[in-house]
């Protein structure tokens, strides 16, 4: 396999464009600041995009599923099958993410990464298979670094031809709420019971466990510190897919549209290898993981709704998606005070 080459990812910070952006947004027939944080989000749209009157063309809903070894140890609340299930039941058009795709018309694209099953090709189905799952990491890597890299290459080739400026984020795989909660403690330093949640829905006890069964493989996996060790030890594949998709859509300065806890956690190994992938990131929400907040915090980034989700797919971006087409016609469309001859504020 030939070695893997990172894209070089160079700052967008651009303080004379902001400036102008602003001036653009004061000069809007509204009291200065009026439209609140819309206003911060078109202007990073507009710094991504490199344009004052910037257009969201054929935003991408981009879904990764794979199964993750760990769920065997029982740190989630559902089986494993509920993953290959659930892919199924993007492509039929009957899951969350599926529906609000449709609604806000984002082309669905689901990749199998490494799905414990065989799937039909289909349309809207991309076959990225690396593996029928990660391996257990509570007794060795859940993926050696061949497979970490040929994922994250995954990513990025397909990223590469996706059509578009935007890309939201979405995943599926059972269990992939402990590989991001140890993605998160070992990226940002925080400890590890700080950054597991109930997943699909653990009780009291299910939470305890969880937390004991992700703390002994973060001790197994002490050496893996930097970040790509890190994701080869605590998976998944559908993480790593992201990951790759998530640096090639940042090198091409697209809009990349954060979910929840999970599709998180894939920009912030992203964001430690490539340290300016944050500034093209918009955060939807903050789900009501425990962990998403702190992985947030640590990014810098103000999710834009608080809905409690919980659920993942990217159903969250979706739902975020009509705000950023907001942002951007306020940019874009509105009236300035010389255009629409009103009067401005008067002097103090
Ligand atoms: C029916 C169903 C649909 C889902 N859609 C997303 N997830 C979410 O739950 C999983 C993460 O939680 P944990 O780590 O506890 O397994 C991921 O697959 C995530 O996308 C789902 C989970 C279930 C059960
Ligand atoms: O925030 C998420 O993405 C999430 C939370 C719980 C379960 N699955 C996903």
């Amino acid at each position: 396999m030939t070695p893997l080459q990172l894209p070089s990812i160079d700052s967008i910070d651009d303080a004379a464009f902001a400036a102008r952006l602003q001036q653009l947004l004061d000069n809007k027939t509204k009291p200065v600041g009026a439209l609140g944080r819309l206003e911060a989000l078109a202007l990073r749209i507009a710094c991504i995009l490199g344009s004052t009157a910037p257009v969201l063309d054929a935003p991408q809903m981009l879904v990764c599923a794979g199964d993750h070894g760990l769920a065997a140890r029982g740190v989630s609340a559902y089986p494993s099958d509920v993953t290959w299930q659930m892919v199924e039941n993007f492509l039929a058009g009957g899951a969350a993410v599926s529906v609000l795709a449709r609604q806000h018309r984002l082309n669905l694209t689901v990749v199998d990464c490494g799905v414990r099953h065989d799937f039909a090709p289909r349309k809207g189905l991309l076959l990225r298979k690396v593996a029928p799952g990660t391996a257990d990491a509570s007794l060795g890597p859940a993926m050696s670094m061949a497979q970490c890299e040929q994922a994250i290459a995954n990513g990025m080739a397909l990223m590469r031809d996706l059509p578009g400026n935007a890309v939201l984020l979405g995943e599926m795989g059972i269990g992939n709420s402990s590989a991001a909660a140890m993605l998160l403690a070992r990226i940002s330093g925080q400890d590890i019971d700080a950054c597991t949640g109930a997943g699909t829905g653990l009780d009291a006890a299910g939470r305890a466990h969880k937390r004991k069964v992700l703390r002994g493989v973060l001790e197994l996996h002490a050496a893996a510190t930097d970040p790509l060790a890190a994701l080869a030890a605590f998976g998944g594949f559908e993480i790593a897919t992201l990951v790759g998709a998530v640096l090639q859509a940042a090198q091409e300065r697209r809009v990349i549209v954060l979910d929840g806890f999970i599709a998180s956690a894939a920009v912030l190994v992203a964001n430690a290898l490539r340290p300016h992938v944050v500034q093209r990131c918009i955060a939807a929400h903050e789900s009501a993981e425990p962990g998403h907040r702190l992985l947030l915090n640590y990014l810098e980034l103000q999710p834009l709704l608080q809905l409690d989700l919980r659920l993942g797919e990217g159903s969250g971006a979706a739902l975020a998606w009509p705000l950023l087409e907001s942002a951007c016609c306020i940019l874009r469309d509105m009236a300035s005070f010389e255009s629409a001859g009103v009067s401005r504020q008067e002097p103090a």
